[in-house]
């Protein structure tokens, strides 16, 4: 049963059920102060509606906070198919998510996230163009791992000025977990610059190929593990593979002075961000390092320019030396001087648009 109550931080939920293509959707927008709402569409075979419900506000609720990090002009809103993506998926059933998509009149922009694919929204592009993230030969930037494994060094680089005074990685040690498509991105970044590693994934033919291509690089690489990952004797780890892996547990293992990745929701709560100042470790927020991809996808509205989405992601790093300056003033946790941050940008963002909202045009259509 879905109550105001719960919905009550929302602007807007939607729920598209189309019987003919099986779509049954939701979509939910959180808040569309700085702009049109801006989220990807994950699809799940949610167990209960309540289930995917609980998901798509979460996440649409976060979109908000990473646009506002990201100095987007876009709110947060998110949407997810309830579906197997290995069984269910169906040309018409995207066509059908593209007709609620277009139905919103431009207050939500949407594209990939688990479980779909550029591909998948190719034919929701026939419905609505109000679609990022899609693939070269339809006009869109394609990969947007590229510039989140971008976000991830910088943030990397900001992070290794705070604690250790220098952002050359040479000789330094990290703990990565992941060698997906952001981490193995990452991983030779650093072992081009003679960094030091400790690397884990469950799929072992990327370490392969992770450890042939070291043989030619002036970093070292160690595979560890499993959870050996989490009490590796490195400076900094850096998870890009699932959210979740800072916890009660893992927490204590930890040897390094830093954490910084791209793995969304990487602390299992907030109050985590408490514990790691309390041991002495910097905590980079995840949606503010992992912003790249978005950045991209948040492009292609504005004719896709890769220059443009390496200045913006270069951004990543001034926006991190802020949010580590303004904890240490305040003695707050990294996580909430980040959350502060994106909250001032919406508030100022409310001011300025009262001042001149007599005489704007209808600031949502981009394209
Ligand atoms: N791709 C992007 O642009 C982007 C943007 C923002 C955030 N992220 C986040 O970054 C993370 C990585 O994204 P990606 O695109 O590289 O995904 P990916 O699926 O390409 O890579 C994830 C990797 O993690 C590995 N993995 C899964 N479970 C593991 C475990 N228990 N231990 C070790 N390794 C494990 C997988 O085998 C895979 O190689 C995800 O959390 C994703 O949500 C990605």
């Amino acid at each position: 049963m879905l109550e105001f109550e719960r919905i009550k931080d929302h602007e807007q939920v939607v729920f598209c059920n189309d019987p003919k293509s099986g779509l049954k959707a939701i979509i939910a927008i959180h808040d569309t102060t700085l702009g049109p709402a801006l989220g990807g569409c994950r699809m799940r075979p949610y167990a209960t509606v309540d289930e995917a419900v609980e998901d798509v506000l979460r996440l649409s609720k976060g979109m908000t906070y990473k646009c506002a990090a990201a100095d987007m002009d876009h709110g947060g809103g998110k949407s997810v198919i309830i579906g197997d993506p290995l069984k269910d998926k169906s040309p018409d059933l995207f066509r059908s998510f593209g007709q609620f998509v277009e139905s919103l009149n431009g207050r939500f922009y949407t594209g990939t996230d688990m479980g779909t694919t550029p591909e998948d929204f190719v034919h929701s592009l026939k419905e609505t163009k109000n679609i990022v993230g899609i693939p070269e030969a339809y006009g869109g930037h394609g990969d947007s791992s590229v510039p989140t494994a971008q976000g991830v060094i910088y943030g990397l680089k900001a992070t290794a000025k705070k604690v250790w005074g220098t952002e050359v990685f040479q000789d330094m040690s990290f703990a990565i977990q992941g060698l997906g498509k952001v981490g193995f991105k990452v991983a030779k970044k650093l072992l081009e610059d003679g960094a030091n590693l400790f690397v884990t994934d469950i799929n072992k033919s990327v370490i392969k190929e992770l450890v042939n291509q070291a043989e030619h690089l002036p970093g070292k690489v160690e595979v560890v593990k499993g959870d050996d990952i989490y009490s590796a004797p490195a400076d900094v780890f850096v998870p890009c593979a699932l959210g979740g892996v800072i916890n009660d547990e893992t927490i204590e293992k930890l040897k390094v002075k830093a954490v910084v990745g791209s793995a969304n929701n990487q602390l299992l709560e907030d109050r985590l961000g408490d514990i790691l100042k309390e041991r002495g470790i910097l905590y980079a927020p995840d949606y503010i390092v992992n912003a790249g991809g978005l950045i991209q996808v948040a492009d292609e509205l504005h004719h896709p320019n890769k220059e443009r989405v390496l200045q913006q992601t270069r951004a990543i790093y001034d926006t991190l030396v802020q949010i580590y300056d303004h904890a240490d003033r305040e003695n707050w946790s990294t996580v909430h001087a980040s959350n502060v941050f994106c909250d001032e940008r919406i508030e100022n963002r409310k001011q300025r648009n009262s001042f001149f909202s007599a005489s704007i045009p209808p600031k949502w259509q981009i394209r």
